[in-house]
């Protein structure tokens, strides 16, 4: 999918939230324990009642390699069915890889070829040659870590080299590799006092921001210092939604916590 294609997506949803598919087998209704693959039957009921109100999901790979083949199986399993049924729909593999360069080729073969995921987040740490195999994947997006929303993010990434924060130098060094336009960027929403200086560099990127919700980002200043003249932004809610309720009305309950950031956004669209 294109940038274009996904901002007409996010115009005619009047949305640009996008759903985290982090699925905990302590956290689902415990009767889906039964089914025979528990996790795609979480997933598919929360896809169900929710594709119409958001423009993407990000299943966190973590949640499914932590339960070996099965949980490979049920990633698998979803993003096809979200490909097949919904392709309007971006999908993001929330993987945060990067490598060698010939190691990260064989991740962006995995999840680009093999899963056919959009986009795939990707840690720049180990600089240009362990991220532009991400990048030479035509009408793929690699989204960078940046500035995260966890209070480690200030261990490394807001110290400064050359009196530039290392995330400030992260967005000006990726812009100048190869297929840079291939790029999007993590920003935590917890972060949103950085947005407008972040936005100052990247004016045109799509900027995907998770921390709404259960860590404390909030929407409304992520909208005000973070949009730009097309959107240009992917705001991430996981847990919030997904696991609105434990019981067997989960995914109606998880339905009506989209809707209301879906409103929320509906109404900064027509700002
Ligand atoms: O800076 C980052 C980068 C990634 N994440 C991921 O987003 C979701 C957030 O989940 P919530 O339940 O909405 O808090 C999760 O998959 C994280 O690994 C992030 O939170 N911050």
């Amino acid at each position: 999918m294109t940038t274009l294609q996904l901002t007409e997506q996010i115009l005619k949803k009047k949305s640009f939230l996008c759903i985290g598919l982090d699925v905990d087998l302590d956290k689902i209704p415990q009767h889906l324990l039964k089914d025979e693959d528990p996790i795609f039957a979480f997933n598919k009921a929360i896809i169900d009642t929710t594709h119409h109100l958001c423009v993407a999901y990000k299943p966190n790979i973590a949640f499914y390699e932590a339960y070996g083949i099965k949980g490979w199986k049920a990633l698998q399993k979803t993003i096809n069915y979200i490909n097949e049924n919904h392709p309007e729909i971006f999908t993001i593999a929330d993987a945060k890889r990067g490598d060698i360069g010939n190691t990260s080729k064989m991740y962006a073969k995995a999840f680009f070829e093999d899963l056919n995921f959009d986009s795939i987040t990707v840690a720049p740490y180990m600089g240009k040659d362990s991220v532009e195999p991400f990048l030479s994947f035509q009408g793929k997006h690699t989204i960078l870590l940046t500035l995260t929303s966890n209070p480690g993010a200030l261990d490394f990434q807001v110290q400064k080299i050359d009196q530039k924060a290392f995330y400030q130098q992260v967005l000006e060094i990726s812009k100048t590799w190869s297929n840079s336009g291939n790029l999007m960027y993590v920003v935590g929403a917890t972060q949103a006092e950085s947005l407008s200086e972040i936005r100052e560099i990247v004016p045109d990127s799509f900027l995907l921001i998770p921390g709404v919700g259960a860590q404390g980002g909030n929407l409304e200043d992520v909208w005000k210092y973070g949009k730009n003249s097309n959107v240009g932004l992917l705001v991430n809610s996981s847990r919030g939604i997904i696991y609105a309720s434990s019981d067997e009305n989960f995914a109606q309950a998880a339905k009506l916590k989209a809707k209301e950031l879906q409103q929320q956004m509906e109404e900064m669209l027509k700002t």
